[in-house]
C-alpha cells in the first residue's frame, strides 16, 4: 500500500479546488489546515484570524463591541487584509501587522461579540471570497456559508477537556479556567458553527495531529480522483 502522504506531493490541484476545515475552538483547525495545505502545495486561509483582527481593531479604536454601524464604517475606512501565507497567516490593518496581538485573552473574550455582527460577517465573507483558489480554508462557516461548493469539507471536534489541555500546552494557564472559557465561546459561536451536511466529521481526540492531516489528505484525494 502506498504511503497516504505520497500522492499529494506530486499531484497538481487546479484553480477550483477549495478544501474547508471547520470546527469548534481549539479543535486543531489552524494546525491541521496548515499541514494539509503544505502537503497539497496550496495556501491556507484562516478566517478566524480576520475575526480576531476585527475584534482587535474595535478594541484599538475604542469602539463598543456591539456597535455594528460604527465597526462596519471603521472597517470600510480602515480595511483589514489577510495575507494567506503558507508558513502562517498574517492579518493587517493598513500597514499595521496586527498578527502578534490576536491570540490574547483580551481578543478571545471580545471576538465572539464582533463575530455575531452581520455587517462584520458580510465584510469578512466578501474578503474571503475574493481570495484566489486553490486553498484550504478554516473557520466555522467555510463549508456552510462562505464556500458551499467546496471540493471537500471537514468538521473537527474534540471534548472541551482535550481542547483545554491543548491550549494549556500552548499558553501557560489553568486548565479549568481554559475549559470554562472554551465552553462559553462554543456557546457564543454556536450559531455560525454548525457542520455542513456534507462535511466529514472527525473527532480529533484520539488522533495525533499528523493522523488528522493524513485522514483528510486521503479523503481529499478520493474526492479529487
Ligand atoms: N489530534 C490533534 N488534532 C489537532 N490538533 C492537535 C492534535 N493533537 C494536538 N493538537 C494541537 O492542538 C492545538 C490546536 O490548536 P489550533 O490549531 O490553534 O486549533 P484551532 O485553530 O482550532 O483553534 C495545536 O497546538 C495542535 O498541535
Ligand atoms: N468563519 C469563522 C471563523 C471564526 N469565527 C469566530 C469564532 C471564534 O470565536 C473567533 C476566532 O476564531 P479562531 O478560529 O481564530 O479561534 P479558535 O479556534 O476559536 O480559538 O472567530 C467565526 O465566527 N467564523
Amino acid at each position: 500500500m502506498r504511503n497516504a502522504r505520497q500522492p499529494h506531493r506530486t499531484q497538481t490541484y487546479n484553480a477550483t479546488v477549495i478544501v474547508t476545515i471547520d470546527g469548534v475552538a481549539a479543535s486543531g483547525k489552524s494546525s491541521v489546515a496548515s499541514g494539509v495545505a503544505r502537503a497539497l502545495h496550496v495556501p491556507y486561509v484562516s478566517s478566524g484570524l480576520l475575526y480576531r483582527a476585527a475584534a482587535r481593531a474595535a478594541l484599538n479604536a475604542g469602539l463598543p463591541l456591539t456597535d455594528e454601524a460604527a465597526l462596519t464604517a471603521h472597517l470600510r475606512a480602515h480595511p483589514l487584509r489577510l495575507d494567506a501565507r503558507a508558513d502562517g497567516n498574517r492579518a493587517y490593518q493598513g500597514d499595521t501587522d496586527l498578527t502578534p496581538h490576536l491570540h490574547t485573552d483580551e481578543v478571545d473574550d471580545a471576538v465572539s461579540a464582533v463575530a455575531a455582527l452581520p455587517g462584520v460577517r458580510a465584510w469578512i465573507d466578501d474578503h474571503l471570497r475574493s481570495l484566489p483558489a486553490p486553498f484550504v480554508a478554516e473557520g466555522r462557516d467555510m463549508g456552510t456559508n462562505v464556500f458551499p461548493h467546496a471540493t471537500a469539507k471537514f468538521y473537527l471536534t474534540a471534548s472541551p477537556r482535550v481542547r483545554a489541555q491543548r491550549r494549556v500546552n500552548e499558553r501557560d494557564a489553568d486548565i479549568d479556567a481554559i475549559e470554562t472559557a472554551l465552553r462559553e465561546r462554543d456557546r457564543r459561536d454556536a450559531r455560525q458553527s454548525q457542520p455542513a451536511p456534507d462535511a466529514h466529521l472527525i473527532d480529533t481526540g484520539p488522533l495525533t495531529l499528523q493522523g488528522v492531516i493524513d485522514l483528510i489528505l486521503q479523503r481529499v484525494q478520493a474526492a479529487h480522483a
